[in-house]
């Protein structure tokens, strides 16, 4: 076979993925949470013409040309799918809306005939846009280039739908689990199963990877994290593999702190995310050195740019750098960030 025939016929792993497979890189890869969204320009003129947010979400042509503008201004090294972690309920049969200005809202779930409501099973054709979107983007992309999806993980999701809205809104869930452990469990079983099987169809769809979403379980005591956070991520992890062998996976469970070292022996994903708040040198120390850690710019230290950024990027690459390591946010862009920011963050990562 010629030299030239074979080469054609190898897919040249993207950096986020050699970083996944515990490749050090230097530069690390690059991409943002929430790199798409209101701080762009052209994202609030597309959303404009859109009408809702879950329509957006749901306009495979829409969603693919969102996920894409960061990745045309900024040459990012992986793209994320455009959509929600809320598609999940919405996919359960539980009414979800976006209040402009205000955030998700849901019909919350309080009790066993609230929770009776919900379809057993999630309906993936309900989440058919979606997937289109993902091949829509996967065939739009260079090679070179990642394309993430995601889920959320089942705690965060479930504050969600048992509060009915975000923010620092989750005593209702951790209520609901102290006083029926047993009910709390049957939701988190459910959002195991819908997750799988959401992860499962992004990445037969053409994701090269996923990323977990756990936004809020960093506030939780040890015990209800090891319960409510690392069993039920170890769980969808191990049942992705099952039927998608060898995907990638990214744990991100935001603020875990010192809970990162169980969180990480517990949970077998190739990457796992941290936040603002870390110590990135503990962190490291705590994660098997094969493992790649993502993050964690301060999202703050983006709004401020200038050579404020420039020494926040350079302490996560002292902090990170010689392991495998993918440069991200703490968390995700804030709608005020100036969009040169994200330029200037990415050239220097690339030593420009
Ligand atoms: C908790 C959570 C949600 N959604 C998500 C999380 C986990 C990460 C985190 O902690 O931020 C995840 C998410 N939300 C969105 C993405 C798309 C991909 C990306 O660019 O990262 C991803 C990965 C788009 C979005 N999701 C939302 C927007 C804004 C919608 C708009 O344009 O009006 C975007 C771009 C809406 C949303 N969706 C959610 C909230 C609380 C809100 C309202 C707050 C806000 O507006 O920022 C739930």
């Amino acid at each position: 076979m010629g030299e030239r025939r074979r080469e054609g016929r190898v897919k040249h792993a993207s950096g986020l993925i050699r970083a996944l497979s515990g490749e050090t890189l230097t530069p690390p890869p690059v991409w943002l949470m929430r790199q798409a969204g209101r701080y762009l320009p052209e994202y609030r003129e597309l959303r404009a013409k859109a009408g809702g947010f879950l329509d957006l979400c749901f306009t495979p042509e829409l969603a693919a040309e969102v996920t894409l503008q960061p990745i045309r201004r900024y040459d990012l090294d992986a793209a994320i799918l455009f959509s929600d972690i809320l598609v999940v309920p919405h996919a359960l049969g539980q009414e979800v809306r976006f209040v402009e200005g205000e955030g998700p809202r849901l019909d919350p779930i309080a009790d066993r005939k609230e929770f009776g409501r919900l379809s057993d099973e999630i309906d993936l054709g309900a989440l058919a846009p979606v997937y289109e979107t993902v091949s829509r983007v996967r065939s739009a992309l260079d090679q070179s280039k990642a394309l993430i999806g995601f889920c959320g993980a089942p705690y965060t999701v479930a504050t969600y739908m048992v509060a009915g809205r975000g923010g620092d809104e989750q005593a209702p869930a951790r209520l609901l689990a102290y006083r029926e452990p047993e009910l709390f469990a049957e939701l988190i079983d459910r959002l195991v199963a819908a997750s799988v099987a959401h992860l499962v169809a992004q990445l037969r769809a053409g994701a090269d990877a996923v990323q977990i979403f756990d936004s809020w379980s960093g506030d939780l005591p040890p015990g209800e994290f090891a319960r409510w956070s690392t069993a039920p991520i170890a769980e969808i992890c191990a049942r992705v593999r099952a039927e998608v062998p060898g995907a990638k996976i990214i744990a991100f469970a935001r603020g875990a702190g010192a809970k990162l070292a169980d969180f990480a022996g517990a949970v077998p994903a190739d990457g796992f995310g941290l936040a603002t708040s870390e110590d990135l040198r503990v962190a490291r120390s705590a994660v098997y050195a094969s493992r790649a850690l993502q993050g964690a710019v301060d999202p703050i230290a983006l709004v401020a740019g200038g050579e404020a950024l420039d020494r926040a990027v350079d302490e996560v690459l002292d902090a990170l750098g010689g392991y495998p390591m993918i440069l991200n946010l703490g968390h995700g862009v804030r709608q005020e960030t100036p969009p040169e920011h994200v330029a200037r963050l990415v050239a220097r990562v690339r030593g420009a």
